[in-house]
Parts: C-alpha cells; structure tokens; sequence
C-alpha cells in the first residue's frame, strides 16, 4: 500500500509526534532548545522552584545575545568589561549562573563562537535537517532554512521544553511560497523575502509553516535560505522551511554538532527522504516570479509595507482597505515621510548592518563588495558592520573585509542584536533614519522615535556611502 504523499512539513511533524489527542493537538518531541538570556531567567527559576531538572540538558544550548554591547568585551588586562545597564547586566549574569547549575551547554560572552543564537545555531552543527527546534524567541524560525521545523515559544513553553522535552501543539497549515524564474542583478534573498511579505501581508502567514519552493530556493546558499526562513514570522507564519538538498549537507558537514562518520551516512539517509513528495498538496499555493523582484525596502512601521527601490512613498489613499489608509498615515507620520517622495531620494543617517537576518559571511561579503573604494557619506553619524558570531568576525578579518569597512568609516563590533532591537546601547536616535539589514521596522525598534528603513546588506552597504536610499544597481564604479 503505498501511503499518501505529505509535505516536508507533514513528515517532519509526524517524525515528532509522541502523542496524539482527540482534539488534534499532539505531544511533540523537541529535538534543539535554543535558550538566550532574556527569555530563559523566569522557566529556570520555575524548574528551580519545582525542584525539576531540565530533561535533556544536552539537547538545550544557550548563548547570550540580545543585551551584550558589541563593544570590546575585555578590557587592556584581559578582564570582563562590566555592563553599565543593571537590567541587562542582571539576565546575562543570570543565564551564566542558570546554565552551569542545569548543567546546560553555555557559549559565554567573550567565548569565539558567541554570538545570536540564530547564527550559532546553524553554524555550530547544533541546527539540524528534519529536526524540531525551540528557542524563546520569534525568529527561531531562521533555522527553517536548514530544513528543520523551528519556531518562538513563550516563557511556560520554555518551561515545559526545559522539563519535558516535549510540547503539546496543534499542527499548523501549510503554505507553499514558490518562487521561480532569474532574479534580476542586486537581488539578494532579503529582496526576496521583502517581495514575498509585501505580496502575502504581515499576518497574511497567520496560521501557516510556509514551505520555500522553486529554483529560487534550491539555487540559494545556506546563508541566504536562513535569511528568507529568518523573516517568515514577519509575514505572520508560525515557522519557514526549505527542502534539505545536497547544499545543506554540504554546509552541515563537518561541523562541531554535527553527526559524524557512520551516523552522518545515517543521518543524510534520513534527510534525503524529507522533501515533499511529488502529489503532496498545500492548504495555500502562492507563486511568484522572480522576475517580478527588485532590490526593495519598507517605508513604514510594518515589514509588509514594501516597495521596490525605484518607487516612491505610497500615498494612503491609495489603499484599498479603509484600515491600511489609517495605518499608512501613521506610518508616513511617525516615518516623517510624505507621499511621492522618491525612496532614493531619502536621507539616511544611520547604517546598521548585522542582525540575524543578515550577519553572516555572505552578508558582510556583500556589504564589502559595495563599500570597497568608497567612504561613508558625511551626513552619516552611525555606520555598524556588527558580525553575527565570533566565527563569522574572525571569518570576516581572515578575508580583510574589516579592513574595508573601517578604512570606509564603519564601525566593526563584537557580535550581538546590536541596532536590531534597542536591548542594549546601539541605538538609533529619536527622529533619525536607519537604513537596517535587521527585520522589523516596528515604532520604536531600534529606540524610541527612531525610524527603519529594512534593507539587504548591499542596500544597506550602498546607502552608507552615498547617504541616502539608493539603488545599489545605480552606483558608479568606485575609484
Ligand atoms: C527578545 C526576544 C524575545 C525577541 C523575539 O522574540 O523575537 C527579539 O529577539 C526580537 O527580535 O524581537
Ligand atoms: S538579531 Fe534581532 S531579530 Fe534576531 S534574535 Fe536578536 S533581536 Fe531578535
């Protein structure tokens, strides 16, 4: 009897469940715990109440992130830098207290692998194909792109994961997001990944895993995969996921966590089954042509508010929906935009280049290919370059490309969230303008009244040197 065909996702859940109930929820297994300090001091502190212990301790990996400034972390004589802010310096001296005494594998501040927990996660193996995967965090979704099922939990969740390894969830429908066709010179995955939240809306993914597909995807790095995966919370999705191929095993091999020798051939075995099978069916289908995608941005306070480089500042009205007429003028208002205003003719005063969404090799590579020969524009007072881990800095000076962005005038920092979220001193201040590689453009993101233009890093890149908006397609050849 041959069984019916399922989705990646379909396969990954049903790998997981424990067990089923009535209701439809079912028990599932967690196969990674991610765990950073903001999210994790109150489910530590309940375990420690209860006198429970954490279930799989060896499955569960925490790093800090969110809070560490991305200045040096240790001073002339090798000691700690203290950290000013007391709330911060309080969770990060929490997590190292909580991890040792759970007996959880802990990255600390100033280890070379530290770094977000979305890039160290990927990068130290510990990110699997086919696995589930949970951290206390939105964009847990990024490891989708390695072919895994990762989402955000809440902090009872946490709790529960930390206890049992387990997690009772209803299962999820599934979009299939399918891009075809050539992208179009300057087009990188975060353009891609733009273009699709402003096709599907920021909740169009409410109640959805949306599942990559097409030869868009399987001709994307790894790196790229995590930055589509990355944002797919931005589009309202419970998690994002790509088919694992010959290009995630290649990426995974070798790597710290990963299985090795006989369980490698193992573990491939089993990855290779995890594709969609041919008939399997969606609950939605969205096609996209890739030729349709051009470098893009936002313009407001949600990152469905997309439009392509060339265009202009949307006029409200122009909406057909009554309550997007209201949003877009608050939008417009907190952005101190006017409708028609070209995009390329805004001025930007900050640049941040980092964040999950955009901080690894390949991101600062591509930074790095625009900022080459050039230098920041005057009129720009912060420029970033903020790697996403240690390996990735390290990676990053091997190839000189710190050496590019300092003598441009950047700034290049120890790895963290940084501008990404105002969590800890980099931040954009009141009424100023960012053009950011992060992923939310929220009121308020990256500091009170700060306004976020989201962008790819060659976009980013290209606005830091020319101090405006700009369309990296348009740039003159540097000298
Ligand atoms: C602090 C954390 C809980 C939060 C998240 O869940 O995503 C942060 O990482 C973010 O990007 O807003
Ligand atoms: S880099 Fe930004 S989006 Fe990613 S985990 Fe940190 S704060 Fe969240």
């Amino acid at each position: 009897m041959s069984s019916k065909p399922r989705t990646l996702y379909e396969k990954i859940w049903d790998a997981h469940v424990v067990e089923r109930r009535d209701d439809g929820t079912c028990l599932i297994y967690i196969d990674r715990h991610l765990v950073h300090e903001v999210t994790s001091p109150q489910a530590f502190e309940a375990l420690r109440v209860a006198g429970r212990k954490l279930r799989r301790p060896d499955l569960t990996l925490a790093v800090p992130d969110h809070n560490l400034p991305t200045t040096a972390r240790l001073d002339a004589e090798g000691r700690r830098v203290p950290i000013a802010d007391v709330e911060s310096a309080s969770q990060l001296a929490t997590l190292e207290r909580n991890a040792p005494e759970f007996g959880v594998r802990y990255i600390d501040a100033v280890a070379p692998e530290q770094g977000i927990v979305h890039v160290v996660g990927p990068e130290q193996g510990f990110s699997q194909p086919g696995t589930t995967i949970v951290c206390g965090d939105s964009h847990t979704a990024a490891h989708g792109g390695l072919g895994a099922l990762a989402f955000g939990i809440g902090t009872s969740e946490i709790e529960h994961v930390m206890a049992t390894q387990t997690l009772l969830l209803a299962p999820s429908k599934t979009m299939e997001v399918r891009v075809e066709g050539a992208l179009g010179a300057g087009v990188s995955p975060k353009d891609v990944i733009l273009h699709v939240i402003g096709v599907i809306g920021a909740a169009g993914g409410t109640g959805y895993v949306i599942e990559y597909t097409g030869n868009v995807f399987r001709e994307m790095s790894i790196e790229g995969r995590l930055t589509v995966c990355n944002m797919s919370i931005e589009g309202g999705a419970r998690a994002g996921l790509i088919a694992p191929d010959e290009t995630t095993f290649a990426y995974m091999r070798g790597r710290p966590m990963a299985p090795a020798g006989a369980d490698w051939d193992k573990a491939v075995a089993w990855w290779r089954t995890l594709p969609t099978d041919p008939g399997a069916t969606y609950d939605k289908v969205v096609v996209i042509d890739a030729a349709d995608i051009a470098p893009c941005l936002t313009w407001g306070t949600s990152p469905e508010d997309v439009v392509p480089i060339t265009g202009v500042v949307p006029d409200p009205m122009s909406f057909a929906d009554p309550s997007k007429q209201v949003a877009a003028q608050k939008s417009l208002d907190y952005m101190g935009l006017t409708p028609g205003t070209r995009m390329r003719d805004v001025p930007v005063e900050n640049i941040f280049i980092g964040s999950c969404t955009n901080s690894r090799i390949e991101d600062l590579r591509a930074a790095a290919a625009v900022v080459k020969g050039r230098k920041v524009a005057a009129n720009v007072r912060q420029a970033l370059i903020v790697p996403g881990s240690g390996l990735v800095k390290r990676q990053a000076e091997e190839e000189g490309l710190d050496r590019i962005f300092v003598e441009a005038g950047f700034e290049w920092r120890e790895p963290g969230c940084s501008m990404c979220l105002a969590m800890n001193p980099d931040k954009v201040p009141a009424g100023e303008r960012c053009a950011s590689t992060s992923n939310r453009n929220f009121v308020g993101r990256q500091g009170p009244g700060a306004r976020t233009h989201l962008v790819s890093p060659a976009m980013a890149a290209a606005a830091a040197v020319t101090g405006h908006l700009t369309d990296v397609r348009e740039l003159e050849p540097a000298a």
